[in-house]
């Protein structure tokens, strides 16, 4: 076996599983890539199989070209996206810089089915793999069936004309389009963090906000006050008003914060991990006056918060 698998293998933990593997990157977890963890899901159905999907620890083309590219998640919440979402159980995180020295048949036959126990692949018309970027959905195929696994290959998945991909969903994030950003990612857009300490300001202002972080890697949205709805560990959700930014009005540094003050809610969350939901932006951040004036805007967007949600 190549030293490169041999590191891999290390990384994950191997088991006797039959599995129906989805291959990718799979960032935004968006109808796309749902197109192809669907067909996973299915399959696995079929045939007794776990449900997994083969993932890279760093994205190929920051890699490839040294273009660092802002991810839409951190690599914790794709997985967890493809578990809630798609039912995927397993996720396996493979080293990039690995895999790109490994021969795409060894990646086939060696990884994925005799380290693995793939007995199914499924990967998009796009995906390459492998040393120099060899293998293509069209050697996957031929290779799958001298060796008797299964294999589909999703075509694209467009809306208005557009294809569906992370790039796009990117530049709609940067730009606060949350509401097209849910429509290609078929959900909103997500951040899970635990919530620390802030400057203790918003309990006196009458808006105590949870202060989370979007980990460092992972794309910051256009900076402003946005309707969110905010998810408990016990699976109870509240809707919330947040703001991403540098918060002029009290503060001179750049560091960007994710503040968001939950409606109807009372109780200490320090130290507990929640996922925060994007559903659409509502203004842009401003340096008020006062603190009374800020405050005043706030409840303002509470309460368009409140009716966004409904009754
Ligand atoms: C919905 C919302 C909107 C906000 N908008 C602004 C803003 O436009 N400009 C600004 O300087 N700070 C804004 N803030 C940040 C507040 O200044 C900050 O939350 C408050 O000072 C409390 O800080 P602390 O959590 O460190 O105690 C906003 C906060 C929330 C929750
Ligand atoms: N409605 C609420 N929305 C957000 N956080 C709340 C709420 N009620 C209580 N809290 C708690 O209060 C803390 C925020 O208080 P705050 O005075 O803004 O301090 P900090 O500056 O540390 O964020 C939150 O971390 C949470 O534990």
């Amino acid at each position: 076996m190549s030293g490169a698998t041999e590191k891999i293998k290390r990384g994950i933990s191997l088991n006797e599983r039959k599995r129906v593997i989805a291959l990718g990157f799979f960032d935004g977890v968006h109808k796309g890539h749902g197109a192809l963890l669907s067909r996973v899901r299915d399959r696995a159905e079929e045939l007794g199989a776990a449900p997994t999907a083969f993932t890279f620890d760093a994205h190929p083309s920051s890699r490839i070209t040294g273009a660092v590219t802002p991810l839409i998640n951190s690599a914790a919440d794709r997985a967890d996206l493809m578990r809630r979402l798609y039912g995927i159980q397993d996720v396996i995180v493979a080293h990039f810089d690995s895999m790109m020295r490994m021969d795409w048949r060894a990646f086939v036959a060696e990884y994925l089915v005799q380290e693995h126990g793939a007995v199914h692949v499924v990967a998009g018309h796009d995906f390459h793999f492998g040393y120099k970027g060899e293998g293509n959905p069209q050697r996957l195929e031929g290779l799958c069936r001298e060796l008797g696994v299964g294999c589909d290959i999703i075509p694209k998945v467009e809306r208005e004309g557009i294809t569906v991909s992370s790039t796009y969903i990117r530049t709609l994030i940067a730009q606060g389009e949350m509401e097209r950003a849910m429509e290609f990612l078929g959900h909103p857009h997500v951040l899970t963090d635990r919530v620390t300490h802030g400057k203790k300001l918003g309990t006196t202002l009458g808006f105590p906000t949870v202060n989370l972080r979007f980990p460092e890697g992972v794309l910051v949205p256009a900076h402003g006050v946005y309707v969110t709805r905010v998810w408990f560990g016990d699976g109870s959700s509240r809707p919330a008003v947040t703001n991403i930014g540098v918060r002029p009005t009290v503060d001179d540094g750049n560091r960007v914060n994710v503040e968001g003050y939950i409606l109807d809610f009372s109780g200490d969350l320090y130290g507990q991990t929640i996922r925060m939901e994007f559903y659409k932006k509502l203004r842009g951040e401003r340096k008020f006056p006062s603190l009374e004036a800020l405050r005043a805007e706030v409840m303002k967007n509470a309460e368009e918060t409140r009716k966004y949600f409904g009754p």
